[in-house]
């Protein structure tokens, strides 16, 4: 017997060997447009041609506003050391524990097609579906982020997005946002670095950025530092293009879409990506003992003094069906948690927990999380009720709760009463940068450019320089920066000053913009 309407999930698998439309009756005619005559006017009584243009005129959801362009893949994620002595989420706990995941790749700052060659963060976001409910980490490939408060992100973004005036990516607009933010430095390290462009999505690592907490059956409660690292290739698994490698890349893949491919084909040719999981953790008694804050998410940890604790491995082994409900109705966010694993007043991530569902009940819908990719794979059971492209079957008379009608129950004991941490907070209501003397914006950053190789100095400073030499960066915003990579390390600014000499005409030449003014580059004319 049919299923009943409400129960009715149509899918290609259900086809009759006849074309219908929507709405299930037989299409008699699919070449041609109801008439009066052969040559028209066409008429609207013709709900066929209205179904398939009103349809196709409503294909494109919107993007993301960042990491548009991305690729999904499903895998299994398996337990190698148990963890129950710091959290309580079991999908961490018994050593070979298998949970199904959903992982999606990323580029961040332009758009849906845009080419996968660009130097740009990449992100990481990985979907668990545990049987206690989804767990989203979302995460980028390079460790830490440009700022260390939310409420600066959208400004960030617009500065790193194109010039809303000629739609063109401009670095004298990055570079002067991001010189009134110092804390950037280190990012820029990794972004103008090596680390810039990655070869595919296969061979980056991942990392969760912010700090997270796990918190144990007992409610103890630890910082934690999230990681992935690649199992294949050189140099901790990761691969990465020069510019000149990424631009022919980018000429070859006309698509502009080689790290897709790349990924799409090793799945389908059975050569399956792997991850390696791993912790790093902090007892919050011990936090103040640091010169930075562990909250600051443009630190890492140093990896001698937080050593990498191995948990799981991921093997991702399943290509989607189907790009747009797989890899662009996807809703990851990181407030999505299980019992066990919590967030830390990192301020970046507790902005975070309210953007990405935001953005998702706008781009997607109101009930973006039953579709079948974000919905959980447990049961789940609540009130909240309707919304636009609400497809739940319900046939009860409770949607309150609650009520002497309907047993179901709260869980004060559960795991997820453990997430709120017990911490005390006291302190006045401000709006503040964190302690002066926890910023150490330099030291981490000047640490990775002593520790580089020539080659990779080299890569940095052309970058850097290329990036300082555009004419439309002012003297102001040039100086700022120098300013900021002599506090780093006084040889990189002193070799970035030589760089930019050498540099600036051959740049201006190259764009035959010679002799030119901020003004006649049409910054700013009126
Ligand atoms: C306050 C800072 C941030 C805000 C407000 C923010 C906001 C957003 C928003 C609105 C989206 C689009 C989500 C969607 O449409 O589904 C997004 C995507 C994403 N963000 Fe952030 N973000 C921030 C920082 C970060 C950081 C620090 C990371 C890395 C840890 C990160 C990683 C990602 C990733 C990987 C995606 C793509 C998820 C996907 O594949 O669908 N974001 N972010």
């Amino acid at each position: 017997m049919a299923a009943a309407p409400s129960q009715s999930y149509p899918s290609n698998k259900d086809n009759t060997p006849y074309l219908t439309t929507n709405q299930g009756t037989r299409v008699y005619n699919n070449d041609h447009s109801l008439t009066v005559g052969t040559r028209g006017p066409v008429l609207i009584e013709d709900f066929h041609l209205l179904e398939k243009l009103q349809q196709f005129d409503r294909e494109v959801a919107p993007e993301r506003i960042v990491h548009a362009r991305g690729m999904t893949a499903f895998g299994t994620f398996e337990v190698t050391h148990d963890i129950s002595n710091l959290t309580s989420a079991a999908f961490l706990n018994g050593v070979g524990s298998r949970t199904e995941t959903a992982v999606r790749f990323s580029v961040v700052t332009h758009g849906r097609d845009s080419p996968e060659g660009l130097r740009d963060v990449r992100g990481f976001a990985t979907k668990f579906y545990t049987s206690e409910g989804n767990w989203d980490l979302v995460g980028n490939n390079i460790p830490v982020f440009f700022i260390r408060d939310g409420f600066k992100f959208p400004d960030l973004v617009h500065a790193l997005r194109p010039n809303p005036r000629n739609n063109i990516q401009e670095a004298w607009r990055f570079l002067d946002f991001l010189s009134y933010h110092p804390e950037s430095a280190h990012i820029m390290t990794w972004l103008a670095g090596m680390e810039g462009i990655p070869t595919d999505y296969r061979h980056m690592e991942g990392y969760g950025v912010n700090t997270f907490t796990l918190i144990n059956a007992e409610g103890k409660e630890t910082y934690v530092k999230f990681h992935w690292r690649p199992e294949e290739g050189k140099h901790r698994g990761t691969k990465f293009m020069t510019d000149d490698e990424a631009q022919n890349i980018g000429e070859f893949n006309m698509r502009h879409s080689h790290a897709t491919q790349d990924l799409f084909n090793a799945i389908a040719d059975g050569n399956f990506p792997k991850w390696s999981f791993y912790i790093q953790t902090l007892d919050p008694a011990d936090e103040h003992s640091l010169d930075f804050d562990p909250l600051d998410c443009t630190k890492v940890w140093p990896e001698e003094d937080f050593p990498l604790q191995p948990v799981g491995q991921l093997t991702l082994d399943r290509n989607i069906d189907n790009f747009h409900n797989e890899s662009e109705q996807i809703a990851f966010s990181p407030a999505v948690t299980v019992g066990g694993i919590g967030l830390s007043n990192d301020k970046v991530l507790q902005t975070r927990a309210l953007s990405y569902s935001d953005t998702q009940r706008y781009r997607i819908g109101t009930n973006y999380q039953m579709l079948p990719i974000n919905a959980p794979k447990c049961p789940f059971h609540n009130s909240h009720e309707n919304g636009a492209m609400n497809f739940m079957k319900k046939t009860g008379e409770v949607n309150y709760w609650p009520s002497s009608l309907d047993n179901v129950q709260t869980s004060p004991n559960s795991k997820e009463a453990q997430n709120i941490s017990t911490a005390t907070i006291t302190g006045q209501r401000v709006k503040q940068d964190i302690p002066e003397e926890k910023q150490n914006d330099f030291k981490q950053a000047g640490d990775r450019y002593r520790n580089m190789s020539l080659r990779e100095s080299g890569q940095l400073i052309f970058v850097l320089s290329n990036w300082m030499a555009d004419p439309k960066c002012t003297d102001e915003i040039r100086n700022r920066w120098l300013d900021i990579w002599g506090q780093v390390d006084s040889g990189l600014a002193t070799a970035l000053k030589a760089a930019l000499v050498a540099q600036q005409p051959l740049q201006a030449v190259k764009e035959g913009r010679i002799g030119g003014h901020p003004d006649k580059m049409g910054a700013s004319k009126a």
